[in-house]
């Protein structure tokens, strides 16, 4: 395909073989924690997870990321430290039979997973002005979790399994990293390969939270209002 800078090139539709490798991309991605495999990831393989990555949408093209590497055990231990500190009181938040199915769930493959990742969101990268960025600040922390969400996408492609560890306190991810204050930890990413997944999200499998009709979900013109022609809410070509 014919491309140049500034120029265009064509864009129809993929064919059906390309789309159905999209689409299963987006609907067997899953976010993982046990079923990671100690192979290490060879690093042409986490170049191309960060390519995608960095072609993520963002606000003004201020690519507000950054993408640090973690990969030696002793720092991964301290994560995992971390980890169980906020998750003690995380726990604490539930009650009852709720808090002790809670305290049997697995939320984060730190130490299994061969690399760790962590994607950070610089909010002073492009100046004081971005483009887009006036009315909401926070459009480059949006950005930053396209990046998450696209290398998420390209990890499944390559049956590499991902998972998001949140259950921290940012003062903790803050020192470890070493990060400049005007620097947001966006999302801490354990990665690894993976035989296999979940079928369907784990939270849902092990009845913590349910996966949500879409229909309910999508309304037209107004807040609640159902659409007018509800079969006719999906895309070209469905
Ligand atoms: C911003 C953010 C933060 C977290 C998550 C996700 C996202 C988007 N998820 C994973 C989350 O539980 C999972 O995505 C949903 O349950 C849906 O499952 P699948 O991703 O479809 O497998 C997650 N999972 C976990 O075990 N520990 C965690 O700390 C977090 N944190």
């Amino acid at each position: 395909m014919q491309s140049k800078p500034g120029g265009l090139a064509a864009a129809g539709p993929f064919s059906a073989e390309e789309r159905a490798a999209v689409y299963r991309a987006i609907t067997t991605r899953r976010d993982v924690r046990s079923q990671f495999l100690p192979d290490p990831l060879p690093e042409a393989l986490v170049q191309r997870l960060l390519m995608a990555a960095h072609h993520a949408p963002s606000v003004g093209l201020m690519q507000p990321w950054n993408f640090i590497l973690v990969r030696e055990a002793a720092a991964k231990a301290r994560m995992r430290a971390a980890f169980e500190r906020a998750n003690a009181a995380a726990s604490a938040r539930f009650a009852g039979a709720r808090r002790a199915l809670y305290d049997s769930l697995k939320l984060q493959g730190i130490t299994e997973a061969p690399l760790n990742l962590c994607i950070t969101c610089d909010r002073t990268r492009g100046g004081p002005v971005v483009l887009g960025r006036t009315q909401n600040r926070d459009t480059d922390l949006y950005s930053t979790v396209c990046a998450v969400q696209n290398l998420w996408l390209a990890a499944r492609a390559e049956g590499v399994g991902v998972g998001w560890v949140s259950i921290f306190e940012e003062a903790d991810l803050r020192a470890e990293l070493g990060l400049p204050e005007e620097v947001v930890p966006v999302a801490w990413l354990c990665l690894g390969y993976v035989a296999e997944l979940h079928e369907s999200p784990e939270l849902e499998a092990r009845g913590w939270a349910k996966r949500r009709a879409l229909a309910p979900l999508v309304f037209e013109g107004t807040w609640g209002r159902a659409p007018a022609r509800p079969d006719e809410t999906a895309g070209p070509g469905e």
